[in-house]
């Protein structure tokens, strides 16, 4: 992956003295914009911190070359230049431009590494020349209303308003509320709401049609679970974090995160067994991880094919070695593994509900199916299966805070034989400002999820150091994968001990 930093984000891009001649004023100009550039260049090496705005003034009198454009006008060529990359590529492939239109693609293809880089200079480059055009004070006074288009959003779903409105034709809104429970007055507004942000339009006034992304929500049930999970069980759960923050600051337990004060389950049950209780609610969230899944870099192929920088287990199979996949749902990795490797045996383990759930047989191809067994275990119980060769936990760690994952791992330690695997895959967080703006952005928003559904979090490379010192001083870590999506660590039973 390419890598994008945002670093200049905090630095201003031109300074003038008023009432200095104008020749004074262009040099300061080029004195500041130049050594901004420079001090922008020396926070991407430290990590991407903001020098202090002390070393900013003092910058102001190093003399710098000309015509150093402002940071606007910069950000402004840039997403020129990359958008006409992007045009250049479509329009050679004969794919059309992206547009609102509702016949428009909801998608991207998959598109070249360089072309892909320039799409995401231009989200990245506008979202920055955005912020720089608004000002401190306006993006912040407006950037936190961005909860009442996730509100917006969410009824709009709740509702299935995007269902009644035909794809290729127009209805008014008088009509659209006659199939709603809904007032005219609540309807157009959240419906005008939604259109600032390119979902619906309204050709005339009183006139609802679809753009592109009102399409999607109306065909992709999918992303309407999404939806439905993000804005009814998330976003209530972030509105109560602060209150779940003030009662209990540690915030490490399962039962007593923002979602259980939102829902008054504190200190009654986990999130897991409220969706246990309601099935549809349970399969909204199913789906919508579904939804999230399907996207690029999360599938199975990511970590099962070696050519995508997916891990090797040529060793593992030729020994017909035993691979766990704990938390491991119905299973669906390990029939991807066993396609692949034809020698190794794979046991699936998940609660006994989700066991009882799972297509049989897992894979229409019997050489696979045969090879996987499904085992009902509660990972914080002693391990079963012993004197594996791997144990994978694939979305495992995290969802739950250091206490509870130092339980589950704790659980491993009767079980392991010297040289045992245990194969973490997991987000890995980098430092502030090390990873590109959008993965960044993604990793820390879904570290803030899981402390509100769940009081856990992401963990960094030396978090996860840490979280296997503090199960068996026995663990070595081996190697890790660092790529868009997820992390895999090796750990192995180490020579401490004599073992290996
Ligand atoms: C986030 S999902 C990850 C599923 C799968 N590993 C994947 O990569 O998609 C968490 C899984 O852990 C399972 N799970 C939750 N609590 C468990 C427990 N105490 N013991 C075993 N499995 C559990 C859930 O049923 C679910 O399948």
């Amino acid at each position: 992956m390419s890598k994008f930093r945002l670093s200049s984000l905090f630095h201003s891009s031109s300074s003038s003295s008023a009432g200095a001649d104008a020749e004074t004023k262009k040099q300061n100009r080029r004195s500041f914009s130049a050594l901004s550039a420079s001090l922008r260049q020396k926070d991407v090496e430290t990590n991407g911190v903001p020098a202090p705005a002390s070393k900013v003034k003092v910058a102001k009198s190093v003399t710098v070359p000309e015509q150093s454009p402002s940071r606007m006008v910069a950000l402004a060529q840039k997403i020129t230049k990359a958008t006409e990359k992007l045009e250049t590529y479509m329009k050679s492939k004969n794919l059309p431009m992206p547009s609102f239109d509702v016949d428009a693609p909801a998608d991207f293809p998959s598109l070249p590494e360089d072309v892909q880089k320039s799409r995401q200079e231009i989200i990245h480059a506008t979202k920055e020349l955005g912020l720089l055009a608004h000002g401190p004070r306006e993006s912040v006074r407006w950037g936190i209303w961005e909860f009442l288009d996730v509100l917006a959003l969410t009824a709009i779903n709740h509702y299935g308003f995007a269902k009644l409105v035909p794809v290729d034709s127009t209805i008014t809104l008088a009509e659209l509320q006659t199939k709603t429970t809904l007032d005219s007055i609540n309807l157009a507004r959240l419906l005008r709401m939604a259109m600032t942000n390119g979902i619906f339009r309204e050709p005339s006034p009183g006139v609802i049609a679809h753009t592109a992304a009102s399409r999607v929500l109306a065909e992709d049930e999918d992303m309407q679970s999404w939806i439905g999970f993000n804005g009814e069980d998330i976003f209530p759960a972030a509105g109560h974090v602060l209150q779940a923050l003030n009662a209990h600051p540690e915030a490490t337990s399962l039962t007593r995160s923002g979602f259980q004060f939102a829902f008054d389950t504190v200190d009654k049950e986990p999130m897991f067994v409220t969706f246990g209780k309601d099935p549809n609610r349970a399969r909204r969230m199913g789906r919508a991880m579904a939804s999230l899944t399907g996207g690029e870099g999360y599938e199975p192929s990511f970590f099962v094919d070696v050519d995508k920088g997916g891990y090797d287990f040529s060793d593992l199979d030729a020994a017909a070695g035993t691979f766990v996949d704990i938390g491991g749902s119905h299973g669906f990795m390990c029939v991807d593994l066993a396609t692949r490797y034809r020698n190794m045996k794979f046991v699936v383990q998940d609660l006994q509900k989700t066991v009882d759930s799972a297509p049989n047989p897992l894979s229409a191809d019997p050489q696979v199916a045969e090879r996987i067994t499904l085992l009902a275990h509660d990972f914080f119980t002693e391990q079963v299966t012993k004197d594996a060769d791997v144990y994978f936990f694939r979305w495992i760690m995290h969802n739950y805070s250091t206490p509870y994952a130092i339980r589950i791992l704790k659980n491993l330690i009767p079980a392991l034989k010297p040289g045992a695997r245990v194969l973490i895959n997991d987000h890995c967080l980098l430092d502030a400002g090390q990873e590109n703006p959008w993965d960044e952005r993604v990793m820390r928003r879904m570290d803030v999820v899981m402390l509100t559904l769940l009081n856990a979090q992401e963990r960094t490379e030396a978090e996860f150091r840490d979280l296997f010192a503090a199960v068996d001083e026995r663990f070595v870590f081996k190697v890790s994968f660092c790529s868009l999506i997820f992390l895999l660590r090796w750990w192995k039973r180490g020579k401490k001990k004599g073992w290996c």
